[in-house]
């Protein structure tokens, strides 16, 4: 590692360079490479090479939906052949490096999407090696129908004659199948087969060394006297951000925790228990629960609730930002968020951002216009690695692995106007469905779960009286990435136990409904 400061990740940890071509699956090539320790990053495949600031160990050029003799398909700049480094081009990535090549790349006769046996026909080559006949995963419809000048093939399948080609001299690999998708059985060997043997990456991208390397970037970039604020809500996100600042400038960090009045129950006195008294991290707790529920009075409109969710959190911000003199005079300088590369993913994305499904609230995604400089320590890293890196931080395992929780929290589980009595009965009743997840052992299982308040009543018989009182619908889900989610398959005992305890301790519910929906075609949210 260099003794430089330090900028970028990239510049210090061997980088492979995938450029997107807006396939479904270009981030999973990154992530697979960092399973086994390579440090990769994504860039939009209309990157200028003679832009970047670091120098890639190798690029992989990543599927995508368009072909390459369409007129308005997208082309990688050719200067990527000047950085003299490996390069690996997959599905549409490897057409592209045959139709540079002046090959053809012809419409094939029929789409072939799904698994295919590969034939190995060179097995002394290095992206092979180790590695024989196995299963892959197709999805073109496009294929090659002359071999590249220079290249050889050194593999086929059934459908395909150039399934995999080479051309050894220049370090130019190219592969019709795609190896980052778990259906490919050694596809996960054959990155590793790329990324180390062929462009001689080192393996050293672990949270150990991120820790390092990220709080010296920090100072770096903060300076001596340098003061950061930052919007801490005891999700694990802000909270690894706000311990990194911690260990990178103590008490020149200004965590803020906005009481928004919809958080759960005793939530706020716990945040600032575990951040401030377990973690040192200097925390304040601003109240403002009566300005967000004055805002809120009389709104039922989900997006109109997010709005002003999002909007009250960035009033009570700027405030909070005003009101903190740094010790060495001026005013605050920077704003930290806590990013995820998933984030970062979006906003580059080649295919532009998609259909807004609702508006989520995003502190400091909101603030483009004050003056604040952002810092973002966790950009790079998915979630998984956040949690990794917060249980290398000494973070306690409740908080690392907490479900997430949204910033408009129960406002927007509580459907309909949001008032003083649906928050206690939203937040009683999904107190007492936490408490028996926790004690059945599956909280770890579950990767997020809440109780909705329904804004209908039903007819209910309590001690031979009659009752007419609300309905709670709980909610728990299955996921990896939250972009699509499997509802939870809990014993029918545990639920009938709920359902009891709710009735029965919960004033205002008469009756208690699981949620059997997946995402999609719904949310995980009810709002
Ligand atoms: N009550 C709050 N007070 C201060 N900041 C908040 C609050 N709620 C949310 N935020 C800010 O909004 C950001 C986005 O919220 P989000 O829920 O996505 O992340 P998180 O809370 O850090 O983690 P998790 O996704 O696990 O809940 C947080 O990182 C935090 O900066
Ligand atoms: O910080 C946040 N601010 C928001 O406005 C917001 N809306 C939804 N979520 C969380 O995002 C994940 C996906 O939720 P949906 O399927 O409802 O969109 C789930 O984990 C949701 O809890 C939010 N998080
Ligand atoms: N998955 C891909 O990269 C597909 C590439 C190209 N669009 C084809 O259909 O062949
Ligand atoms: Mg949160």
């Amino acid at each position: 590692m260099s003794s430089e400061p330090v900028v970028e990740v990239s510049a210090v940890f061997d980088t492979i360079l995938v450029l997107d071509f807006g396939s479904q699956y270009s981030h999973l090539i990154t992530r697979r490479l960092r399973e086994f320790n390579v440090y990769a990053e994504m860039l939009p495949c209309t990157q200028k090479i003679s832009e970047l600031t670091w120098k890639p160990k190798g690029v992989i050029l990543s599927g995508g939906p368009y072909s390459v003799y369409d007129k308005d398909a997208p082309h990688v700049d050719h200067d990527v052949f000047k950085l003299d480094v490996p390069i690996l081009g997959i599905c549409y990535g490897m057409q592209e490096l045959a139709w540079i090549n002046g090959r053809g790349v012809a419409r094939g006769e029929h789409r072939e999407y799904g698994h295919a046996t590969i034939h190995v026909k060179d097995s002394d080559n290095k992206l092979f090696h180790g590695i024989d006949n196995f299963q892959v995963w197709m999805s073109h419809g496009d294929k090659l129908n002359d071999l590249p000048t220079g290249f050889k093939t050194i593999a086929t399948t059934d459908n395909s004659p150039y399934a995999a080609i080479a051309h050894e001299k220049e370090n130019i690999w190219g592969i019709q199948f795609h190896p980052e998708v778990t259906h490919t059985t050694k596809g996960k060997q054959l990155l590793r087969n790329f990324a180390i043997d062929i462009c001689q990456a080192d393996q050293k991208w672990n949270m150990k060394n991120f820790i390092h390397t990220e709080i010296e970037r920090i100072r770096t970039l903060v300076g001596e006297h340098g003061e950061v604020i930052g919007a801490v809500s005891g999700g694990v996100d802000s909270t690894v951000a706000a311990k990194l600042m911690k260990e990178a400038i103590g008490d020149r960090f200004h965590a803020i925790l906005v009481d928004n009045g919809v958080m759960r129950l005793n939530e706020c006195a716990e945040v600032k228990k575990t951040l401030s008294d377990g973690l040192g991290i200097n925390l304040t707790v601003i109240d403002a629960a009566d300005e967000f529920l004055s805002k809120l009075k009389g709104v039922t409109d989900p997006e109109k609730k997010r709005k002003i969710i999002g909007n009250t959190f960035i009033h009570i911000f700027e405030r909070e930002a005003a009101r903190i003199q740094p010790k060495a005079g001026g005013e605050i300088e920077y704003l930290l968020q806590g990013t995820l590369y998933p984030d970062v993913i979006e906003s580059i994305s080649f295919k532009g951002p998609s259909q807004t499904i609702k508006t989520h609230h995003n502190v400091g995604g909101l603030l483009e216009d004050m003056k604040l400089k952002l810092i973002e320590p966790l950009r790079e890293l998915f979630k998984d690695e956040v949690r990794a890196l917060g249980e290398l931080m000494g973070i306690p395992h409740d908080l690392v692995w907490r479900h997430p929780f949204p910033g408009p929290g129960i406002a927007i589980r509580i459907l309909g106007e949001v008032t003083p009595e649906q928050i206690k009965i939203a937040r009683h009743a999904d107190h007492i469905y936490i408490e028996e997840i926790k004690k059945a052992g599956i909280y770890d299982k579950i990767s997020q779960a809440f109780a909705c308040l329904l804004p209908v009543k039903s007819v209910g018989v309590m001690g031979d009286q009659r009752t007419y009182e609300q309905v709670i619908a709980l909610r728990a889900i299955e996921t990896s990435d939250f972009m699509t989610a499997d509802w939870y398959i809990f014993d029918a005992a545990f639920l009938k136990n709920v359902a009891k305890r709710i009735v029965n301790e919960v004033d205002g519910v008469a009756r208690v409904v699981y949620d059997i929906t997946s995402k999609p075609p719904a949310t995980v949210e009810w709002e």
